[in-house]
């Protein structure tokens, strides 16, 4: 499929998707959610890849969804689509780890989409929010839920019914992203790390990823049995063999 609103490209077990309308500031319309589902299950698919850094232009990861698209819209014509299931969702059914490298506005479905990838790497320009409340609606994919678990209820609660932005500093200090890093080192830091995953278990990889997933799903005890329930097939399987004799012969592990 030709994409005209993401570039991607591979770097050894490294897939990269750059959303790419900077007219609009990476504004997140039909097709560009068409297009990013699409690259995420190819690339979900392709066995040479073990991880997937998704990130946009220096100005914005994406300032939200497309209002000028969303404007004349009205449920009685769209509400039989699962638009937001069938496409914005895709992130959070990718069973590699996907990284969001974020510099510049991650704003309502921008700032969504990243809360959808596993890790949210910051450079020190991004800012972060959901306004979606100053054009008269609410976060419409995940956004009342994943800021909620990531930051807390009253610090979620002023950010929503205020619409206001936080920084990258902010960010952090309330854990909604793993790190800042200065906005020329954002990719390259993206990279190393993407590469550092990349080269551990797939197997591994996939059952952490689910079981850390599983512990926003869950309560605790439910999620402590998902975790068991993921780490004892682990035992007996290659990589584990190799892991585990690797340590003991005092080698590093191939994974490949
Ligand atoms: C039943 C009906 C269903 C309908 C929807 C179902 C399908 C969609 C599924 C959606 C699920 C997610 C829902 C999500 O939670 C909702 C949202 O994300 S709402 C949007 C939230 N974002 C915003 O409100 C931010 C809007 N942008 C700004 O505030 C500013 O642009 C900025 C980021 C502060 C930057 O300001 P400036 O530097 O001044 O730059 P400009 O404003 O001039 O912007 C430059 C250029 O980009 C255009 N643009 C920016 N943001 C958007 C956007 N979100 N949508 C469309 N276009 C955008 C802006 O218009 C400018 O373009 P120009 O006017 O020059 O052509």
């Amino acid at each position: 499929m030709p994409y005209e609103m993401i570039v991607t490209e591979t770097d050894g077990a490294v897939a990269v998707i750059r959303l790419n309308r900077p007219e609009s500031l990476n504004a997140l319309c039909d097709q560009l959610m068409s297009e990013l589902a699409d690259a995420l299950r190819g690339f979900d698919s392709d066995k040479s890849i073990r991880c997937i850094v998704l990130t946009g232009s220096d100005r914005a990861f994406a300032a939200g969804a497309d209002i000028k698209e969303m404007q004349n819209r009205s449920w009685p014509e769209t509400g039989l689509d699962d638009f937001i299931g069938k496409s914005w969702e895709v992130v959070t059914t990718t069973l590699k780890p996907v990284i969001a490298a974020v510099s510049g506005y991650a704003l309502g479905g921008g700032c969504e989409l990243a809360m959808m990838c596993d890790i949210i790497i910051a450079a020190d320009t991004a800012k972060f929010g959901q306004p979606e409340i100053a054009i008269g609606v609410i976060p419409g994919a995940g956004g009342t839920q994943r800021l909620t678990r990531a930051i807390g209820k009253s610090k979620a609660m002023e950010m929503i019914l205020t619409g206001r932005m936080m920084d990258a500093e902010e960010a952090e200090r309330a854990n909604l992203v793993a790190r800042v890093v200065p906005a020329a080192d954002l990719m390259p830091e993206a990279m190393k790390l993407a590469r550092r995953i990349a080269g551990m278990s797939p197997v591994a990889l996939l059952q952490a990823k689910r079981s850390i997933n599983a512990a926003f799903e869950t309560m605790l005890a439910e999620g402590v049995r998902y975790e068991r329930a993921s780490f004892l097939p682990l035992f007996g399987t290659p990589h584990q063999r190799e892991g585990m004799a690797a340590f003991i012969e005092k080698r590093k592990p191939d994974f490949s």
